[in-house]
């Protein structure tokens, strides 16, 4: 598979937030991308105008990427990004909102992970191994801006306990039709607070069952992604949220004293009677493909979801590296009294949670056209 709108060319991005725990990982997968090349560096007043080896509590296994060491990191204007086709945002979502919004306006692209704009009905919400379909919005996103934008956009991931749940959900639903309801209990790793995060005595020893604003953040954004693109009379796309077929959907989310890598316990029962068998569902599971992985962006898992059949997987430190992260575990599938079938899933947060999936959402964009 070719990509043809980067072949031999070096794309030229620029990371905002650069200091952060999502930053850290944007640097460490972006210093070995075959074609994007990291040419500024951007994060708050408190880091700007010091190199990045300096700015940084480098907090990556690898050590920091000689290509950034001595870069020089900027406040996040855009005047110092010009230069970059594709911007990646890992911004504090205090900031986000008004730095993501200027970006665009200076006719950037900008892949974000933070909240701000999810909810945005001309911004397309993109887990990569899911709903790649909805870059169809960005013409209208840029259309409708005022003023109205050649190159400009703002693309955002979801958020890292949404990502891991709606990957297998897309692949029930190619498999066995629409469901009709979905219950899951998130186990979530630390490193999903950012640095320094959650304090050491609250955590060690401990599970808090409370993240603030993560349970509806995950009720919503899954019927975003798993919803299509409708076009009314007046030739204007919006996002259905799933409306055809209700899908109700109830999330608990807890914090548990592992860094990297959130689990989830998932029960779902389809729309369609008899629903599937736990076999079915893992073959179903264990077949389905991305299109990132179909049309060749080089950060695809080749196994968008790995199929345990040991009884005690998957776990977040023996699976959460498998592929760099880059896809998602699914383990325990077996009946559930209450719904028809349940399951584990394992994400890893900072990566396909996060960095993974902005830079495989800017490959997309790449290879379907709209970076230029
Ligand atoms: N961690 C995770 O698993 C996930 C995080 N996200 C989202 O990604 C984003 C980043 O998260 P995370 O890396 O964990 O957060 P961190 O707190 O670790 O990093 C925040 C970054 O934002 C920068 N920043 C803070 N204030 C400003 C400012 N006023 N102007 C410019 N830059 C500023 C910081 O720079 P400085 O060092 O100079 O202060 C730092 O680079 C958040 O929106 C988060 O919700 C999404 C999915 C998963
Ligand atoms: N809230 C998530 C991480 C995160 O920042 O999510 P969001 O991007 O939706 O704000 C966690 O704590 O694990």
């Amino acid at each position: 598979m070719t990509l043809h709108n980067a072949e031999g060319r070096e794309i030229k991005v620029g990371v905002l937030g650069a200091t952060g725990t999502v930053g850290q990982r944007f640097i460490s997968l972006l210093a070995g991308h075959p074609y994007f090349v990291i040419h500024a560096l951007g994060a708050s007043a408190r880091s700007a105008g010091k190199a990045y080896s300096q700015a940084v509590v480098w907090k990556q296994t690898s050590p920091i990427p000689h290509i950034v060491r001595e870069m020089v990191v900027q406040e996040c204007k855009p005047e110092f990004f010009l230069e970059c086709s594709v911007v990646f945002s890992g911004l504090d979502a205090e900031v986000a909102g008004d730095i993501e919004a200027a970006f665009r306006n200076a006719e950037l692209a900008v892949f974000s992970n933070a909240k701000n704009f999810r909810r945005d009905p001309l911004v397309p919400l993109i887990v990569p191994l899911v709903n790649g379909n909805h870059f169809a919005m960005i013409h209208q996103q840029r259309a409708l801006n005022n003023p109205p934008l050649k190159k400009g956009f703002i693309l955002t991931n979801a958020n890292c306990s949404t990502t891991g749940v709606v990957v297998p959900l897309a692949a029930l639903e190619k498999a066995f039709g629409p469901l009709e309801s979905c219950i899951i209990t998130t186990m979530q790793a630390i490193s999903g607070a950012g640095y320094p995060g959650v304090p050491s005595l609250d955590i060690v020893d401990n599970i808090v069952p409370y993240i603030s604003g993560e349970e509806e953040k995950m009720e919503w954004e899954t019927l975003k992604i798993l919803g299509g693109i409708t076009e009314g009379d007046d030739g204007l796309k919006s996002f259905d949220m799933h409306s055809r077929h209700p899908l109700r959907i109830s999330a608990s989310c807890n914090r548990v004293p592992v860094i990297e890598g959130h689990t989830e316990c998932v029960s779902v029962r389809f729309a369609r009677r008899p629903p599937p068998s736990p076999q079915q569902v893992r073959e179903a599971l264990a077949a389905y493909t991305s299109d990132a992985y179909a049309l060749g962006c080089p950060s695809a898992p080749r196994h968008t979801i790995f199929v345990h059949e040991e009884a005690d997987r998957p776990q977040p430190r023996l699976d959460r590296d498998y592929q760099k992260g880059s896809g998602v575990s699914v383990g325990r599938v077996r009946q559930c009294r209450v719904l028809d079938i349940k399951f584990v899933v394992l994400a890893n947060n900072v990566a396909i949670g996060a960095a993974t999936s902005s830079i495989l959402n800017a490959e997309l964009a790449v290879i379907k056209g709209h970076i230029n």
